[in-house]
């Protein structure tokens, strides 16, 4: 049976006519049958899309944003085909059926189903726009509807998937295809189990590549970057960082799950549990080596730093008499819960507990509500976490500095985490 697979190409790598081409170059250089190209949307439209929900949702004029979105892409095309090329069709199709499920009043009622059904336009046009290239270019691929892939529960804008029928659907629908042809498909999407799309959550498409992966028994799978690989931190803030040749599954799982940006934080555990190897490669040098992750415990361990802004302190502590027990944490747990916040630091004492979470859009008023019956509340903004996994001493005297104030800092073997003002961040 064939052995798919894996390619994923982000919003950079497709973010205009030249990056398409450099892309369609690539992948013509590395064709096989067995090839799955997952793709997200070109640039920055899912950002753009995002304003564009919100004002259709507040029922304010969008047409503006939505003009400017479609001229983006249809520029992109008037440089990738001929004048009478069916894509030009096809792309204001989309952008007529997008218009009508934001002009669609019933949907407004619940903004996580109005949101995912608007949101993966991006993926459906970017799509067709690389296949459309590469078949006229000579090379012949097939597009694929994710959504008749990747099943998912209802969770709107963070659906859950059903492994086992995404697998079943995968074989069933993909394979036949693959053993004739590459197939390119959206990354992000799915589709829950009344037929209606859902989204995995923002930049998830690196997370619709392992689930292919797992679903289709893949070989590999690459994720290409505008970055040479996986670097110990990320190159914007900590220009000297170096590069990982390969990197133990676990590592990478970590440093995802503490904020790194590079990948999807689901993306690892899956490829790990099946023992797929990921490549993370520089679409900009296809040929450089980049970074392979995989079962590689047994590598020397590198300090690896992430650092993750726009965080709050929220300080609960106990109104009655009573020392911080089970009771709390459960009252703790049931309000983040409701609030939807997810922790990223913990730390209690005697009298309170200290959460570190992402300051995403949230209601003061609400955060009080939720937790004032049992305690005092105070939220601190405008906070960045540092996580420093495989630490040094001579890290935590940089970040735990006389001349900062350290709002929280937690240190075990391996692992320091410190909590700075964003202001006062080295
Ligand atoms: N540890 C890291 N190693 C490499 N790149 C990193 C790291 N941390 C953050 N980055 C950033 O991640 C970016 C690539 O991820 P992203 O822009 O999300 O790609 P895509 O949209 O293609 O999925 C790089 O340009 C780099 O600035
Ligand atoms: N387009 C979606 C999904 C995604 O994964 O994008 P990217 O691969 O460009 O990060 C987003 O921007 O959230």
């Amino acid at each position: 049976m064939i052995q798919p697979l894996i390619f994923k190409f982000g919003g950079a790598s497709i973010k205009d006519a030249d990056a398409i081409k450099n892309i369609a170059h690539l992948v013509k250089n590395r064709w096989s049958n067995g090839l799955v190209i997952v793709i997200s949307a070109a640039g920055d439209t899912t950002d753009t899309l995002e304003k564009i929900i919100q004002l259709a949702s507040e029922g304010k004029n969008y047409t503006p944003e939505w003009t400017r979105l479609l001229g983006y892409h249809l520029e992109i095309c008037n440089d990738l085909f001929e004048k009478q090329h069916g894509i030009f069709e096809r792309v204001t199709n989309h952008f007529s059926i997008l218009k009508r499920t934001l002009d669609t009043a019933s949907f407004k009622n619940d903004a996580g189903y109005f949101y995912d059904q608007a949101v993966g336009f991006g993926e459906l046009i970017s799509t067709r726009i690389v296949q459309e290239l590469l078949c006229a270019e000579g090379f012949y691929c097939l597009w694929q509807d994710a959504r008749e892939l990747v099943a998912t529960d209802s969770s709107h804008k963070m659906a859950r998937v059903d492994w086992a029928l995404t697998m079943q659907q995968c074989r069933r629908i993909v394979i036949p295809k693959l053993e004739k042809y590459p197939v390119i498909t959206q990354g992000f999407i799915g589709q829950d189990l009344l037929g209606n799309t859902t989204t995995l959550g923002r930049e998830g498409s690196d997370f619709t590549a392992a689930i292919l992966a797992v679903s289709l028994g893949a070989k590999s799978v690459t994720i290409w970057k505008d970055v040479e690989g996986i670097l110990n931190g990320d190159p914007d803030l900590f220009p000297d960082a170096v590069k990982f040749d390969h990197l133990d599954f676990e590592e990478a799982a970590e440093m995802t799950y503490y904020g790194a940006k590079v990948i999807h934080p689901k993306t690892i555990k899956p490829l790990a549990k099946h023992r797929i190897p990921l490549f993370v490669k520089s679409f900009l040098k296809p040929d450089a080596p980049g970074t392979v992750i995989g079962p590689f415990p047994d590598d020397p361990k590198l300090p690896i730093t992430v650092v993750k802004n726009r965080q709050l302190l929220l300080t609960l502590r106990i109104r009655d008499l009573s020392m911080v027990g089970g009771f709390h944490f459960e009252y703790l747990y049931s309000g983040m819960k409701k609030l939807k916040w997810n922790i990223n630091l913990l730390a209690a004492s005697a009298s309170n507990i200290k959460v570190v979470a992402d300051a995403v859009a949230y209601d003061e008023n609400l955060v009080q509500k939720t937790f004032r019956d049992i305690f005092h509340v105070t939220l601190k903004k405008e906070l960045t976490l540092i996580t420093v996994k495989n630490y040094r001493e001579e890290h935590y005297q940089t970040y735990v500095h006389p001349n900062r104030q350290v709002w929280l800092e937690q240190k075990s073997e391996n692992l320091l985490q410190v909590v700075l003002e964003e202001s006062q961040v080295p």
